[in-house]
């Protein structure tokens, strides 16, 4: 087979994901990432980066569960090789606490986690205000050392990197045969999708080394996250909001309601207020279409969307990719003429 030329768009925990797979899975292709915004600065690095994924309303759950489950076992092996440390990948236990017993106590990630349990009586009595709890342990994994190591990956893997904004799909068409778009809530703007929307998210990180385990309110945004360099408290989830600078409100909510939760807060030293937009949508987007050139087609295959769970879905999205991309290429040969 002739070599297929690759362009993904995007350098998030998604475009790398997905990058790495395709240059790894099939080495017929040569994969180019094209991407306006890298590590350190897209929307992943300033994620938690806890695998605890939300449900999509109307995606089998099936899928969600492979999604999951792939993401979950390829950084389980991480966690479990001496590359742990580089990537930033790595246990983390703690308590999943909720005023209401939820209506879905036991989503389909909870199969996947280690230890998954309803917290006893005992346990609960720290949290006064809340009613019900479950304690598990998951997996935590820090863009803001992923995706350099996942960059590094790629590049082994003989994969290309060039700093662009792309602003018409079309101007791609003469120079590659198959486009993955991992641009992210770019695709707003990029496909014209107006189902992708902003959900806005500010974070606090802090000095508070004594705290091991998570606390993470089931109203979605009250948590806190121990990590390797700082801990996490959040947080905000603003639909369509699009501001991007700090909201010093937002700030004063997030360490009054995580202070709530845990009083030793109170002493912790604030090293940085972080916002980062969400790729919101319905549901995640991980589809095919072919786009018309002058005489052939190309394949346009998207990956994004995926809001508050792309680390959590990463790796099961992108290997859905490269299915789709195989598929494909087994329909429809390259170049052929209409
Ligand atoms: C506060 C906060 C906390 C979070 N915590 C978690 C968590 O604990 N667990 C979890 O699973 N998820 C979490 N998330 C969600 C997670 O961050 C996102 O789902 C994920 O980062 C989306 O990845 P992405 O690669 O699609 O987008 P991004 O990281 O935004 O990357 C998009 C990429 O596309 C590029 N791009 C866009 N448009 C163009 C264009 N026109 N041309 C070229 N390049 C383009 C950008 O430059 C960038 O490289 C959190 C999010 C926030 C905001
Ligand atoms: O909800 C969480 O626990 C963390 C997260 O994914 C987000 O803020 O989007």
């Amino acid at each position: 087979m002739n070599t297929v030329k690759v362009a993904v768009i995007g350098a998030g925990v998604i475009g790398l994901s997905t990058a790495v797979c395709l240059a790894e899975a099939l080495p017929y292709c040569s994969v180019k990432i094209l991407a306006e915004k890298f590590s350190p600065d897209t929307t992943s690095d300033g994620a938690a980066g806890i695998l605890m994924p939300k449900v999509f309303p109307d995606i089998p759950v099936e899928r969600q569960r492979r999604w999951f489950k792939e993401t979950f076992a390829h950084l389980q092996s991480i966690v479990e090789s001496p590359e742990a440390p580089e990537a930033g990948v790595y246990l983390s236990s703690g308590y999943h606490i909720f005023k209401e017993v939820p209506t879905d106590p036991n989503p389909y990630w909870t199969d996947f986690v280690f230890g998954f349990r309803t917290m006893t009586v005992h346990e609960m009595k720290r949290f006064p205000k809340h009613n019900f709890g479950q304690a598990f342990t998951t997996i935590k994994c820090e863009c803001s050392r992923y995706l350099p190591w996942l960059e590094k990956r790629f590049r082994k893997a003989g994969g290309q990197i060039k700093c662009e904004k792309v602003t018409d799909l079309q101007q791609l068409i003469p120079h590659y045969d198959v486009i993955v778009n991992c641009s992210g809530l770019g695709s707003h703007h990029l496909v014209g999708d107006e189902g992708v929307y902003p959900v806005r998210g500010q974070i606090l990180k802090v000095h508070a080394t004594w705290l091991k385990n998570f606390i993470r309110d089931g109203d979605g945004k009250t948590y806190i996250y121990p990590g390797i360099d700082h801990v996490t408290l959040g947080g905000t989830r603003q639909k369509d909001d699009w501001r991007l600078e700090v909201d010093k409100g937002d700030s004063e909510g997030i360490m009054e309601r995580c202070s709530q939760l845990e009083p030793s807060l109170q002493k912790a030293q604030v090293l940085e207020e972080w916002v980062g937009l969400r790729p919101g949508r319905r549901n995640l987007c991980v589809e095919r279409e072919w786009l018309q050139a002058q005489d052939h087609q190309v394949l346009l295959v998207h990956n994004y969307g995926h809001g508050g769970c792309g680390i959590s879905l990463s790796w099961g999205s992108a290997l859905d990719v490269v299915g789709l991309v195989r598929k494909s290429l087994h329909e429809k040969p390259l170049r052929a003429k209409l």
